[in-house]
């Protein structure tokens, strides 16, 4: 799988911490979209990377850390084709992935606890999307991408 990552600054730790867990745990193909440093940056700009890199198919899933999680989800829902959620639990990863369809996860650096983040990514990553009575609702929210709204 090819997951695309990125973080604001208050996400950078876990971010690098995230990548290197994603790449020799789960043996993912990570690409890391920045940033390089921990210098304040502001998240709309990362989010859209990772978003873009998802909705072209250059990518599977992405993975957005800052502060809270809220910055990046609000961001990179606004792109065509992504499902983004701030996700602070396990369960709620299971929910998003088996009711939601969620491609981008995004998480918190500074409030839930890295190796929580870690195990919310194997149960991202590691999920299906159940289909039945979700893909209808699922499609509904897509079709707000389109601007169709009856
Ligand atoms: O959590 C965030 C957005 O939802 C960001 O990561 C920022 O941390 C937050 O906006 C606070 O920004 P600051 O410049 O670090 O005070």
């Amino acid at each position: 799988m090819r997951v695309a990552i990125a973080s604001d600054h208050a996400g950078f730790e876990q971010k690098q911490m995230l990548a290197d867990f994603l790449a020799q745990e789960l043996d993912v193909d990570v690409q890391d979209l920045g940033p390089a440093t921990d210098d304040r940056v502001d998240y709309p700009d990362y989010a859209e990377k990772v978003a873009h890199a998802v909705a072209s198919g250059d990518a599977d899933r992405g993975v957005l850390v800052c502060g809270t999680g809220i910055g990046m989800a609000l961001a990179a829902d606004k792109v065509a084709g992504i499902r983004a959620a701030s996700i602070v639990t396990p369960d709620f990863a299971d929910l998003f992935r088996r009711h939601n369809d969620g491609n981008v996860i995004c998480l918190s650096g500074r409030f839930t606890d890295p190796e929580v983040n870690k195990e919310i990514l194997r149960v991202f990553l590691s999920t299906d999307f159940e289909g039945g009575r979700h893909a209808q609702r699922v499609a509904k929210v897509m079709d707000l991408d389109q601007g169709n709204t009856d």
